[in-house]
């Protein structure tokens, strides 16, 4: 099978619209491989933070970019996905806002995105791969077999995040989780090169009202049985 026969679905999609959560529940009933994009750009702003380089430094950046080494495991028990960043499961520390934020400004760099490509591609593997990230129907998999755009409204993804939030006992308000979405919205859209926006032949779901199961049924239907 060449690269390019191996199929590839790409979720794209704003924060908290599910993309992570359904993307991973879409490869296990696939049986297909997982990327989780939006992790190497945490991965990459931690390992820069851990080495006090500067945001604002992109040549010093790029180096953290090739020098950090990230791995995926899958917990064998819990099936969850952990994150170890040179040598150190950072996964915690990954999902927290000021990560997000730290990758949302250091993903607007081209040569930071041009440094993760190929580490992306990668991923690329038989029997199939489900892809989630900004670009991934856009520039990472153009050629992606089946591509889909999830969306919800501002309010109900600031809710899912707040909800998640709360149940592991961190201290934040809706308001506030509001108001860090729609900073990345803006940031993560309307950057020059890459921009969150949906491929051209991506179905389009919204997901705002429809629960989890629901959505994950929905994509599935997109995906020929095989
Ligand atoms: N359809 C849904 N209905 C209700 N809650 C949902 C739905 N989809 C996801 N969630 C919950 O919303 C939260 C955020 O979901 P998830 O992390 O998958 O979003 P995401 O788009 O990957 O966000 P990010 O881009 O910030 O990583 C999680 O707690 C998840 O369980
Ligand atoms: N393909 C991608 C994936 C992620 N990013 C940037 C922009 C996001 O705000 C940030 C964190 O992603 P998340 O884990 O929330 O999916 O990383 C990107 O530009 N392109």
């Amino acid at each position: 099978m060449t690269e390019t026969n191996i199929p590839v679905l790409t979720i794209d999609g704003p924060s908290g619209s599910g993309k992570g959560t359904v993307s991973r529940l879409v490869a296990q009933k696939l049986g297909w491989h997982y990327l989780d994009s939006g992790a190497l750009y945490r991965a990459v702003g931690v390992a820069a933070g851990w080495g006090d380089i500067d945001l604002a430094d992109p040549s010093a950046l790029v180096r953290c970019t090739f020098d950090t080494a990230i791995e995926f495991i899958e917990d064998p028990e819990t099936r969850e996905l952990r994150v170890v960043v040179n040598g150190v499961d950072a996964t915690d520390e990954l999902r927290t806002e000021t990560a997000g934020a730290a990758a949302s400004a250091i993903a607007a760099i081209p040569e930071v995105r041009a440094a993760l490509k190929d580490r992306q591609r990668a991923f690329r593997r038989p029997p199939g791969l489900v892809a989630d990230g900004r670009d991934m129907g856009t520039v990472i998999f153009p050629d992606a077999s089946f591509k889909v755009f999830l969306t919800a409204s501002a309010d109900e993804r600031a809710e899912r995040r707040y909800k998640q939030l709360k149940d592991k006992g961190v201290s934040v308000t809706f308001d506030g989780l509001l108001r860090e979405i729609l900073a990345r919205d803006a940031r993560d859209a309307n950057r020059a090169v890459a921009p969150l926006r949906p491929a051209d032949d991506a179905v389009h779901i919204d997901t705002t009202g429809q629960g989890i199961d629901e959505v994950v049924q929905r994509v599935l239907a997109i995906v020929p049985a095989r």
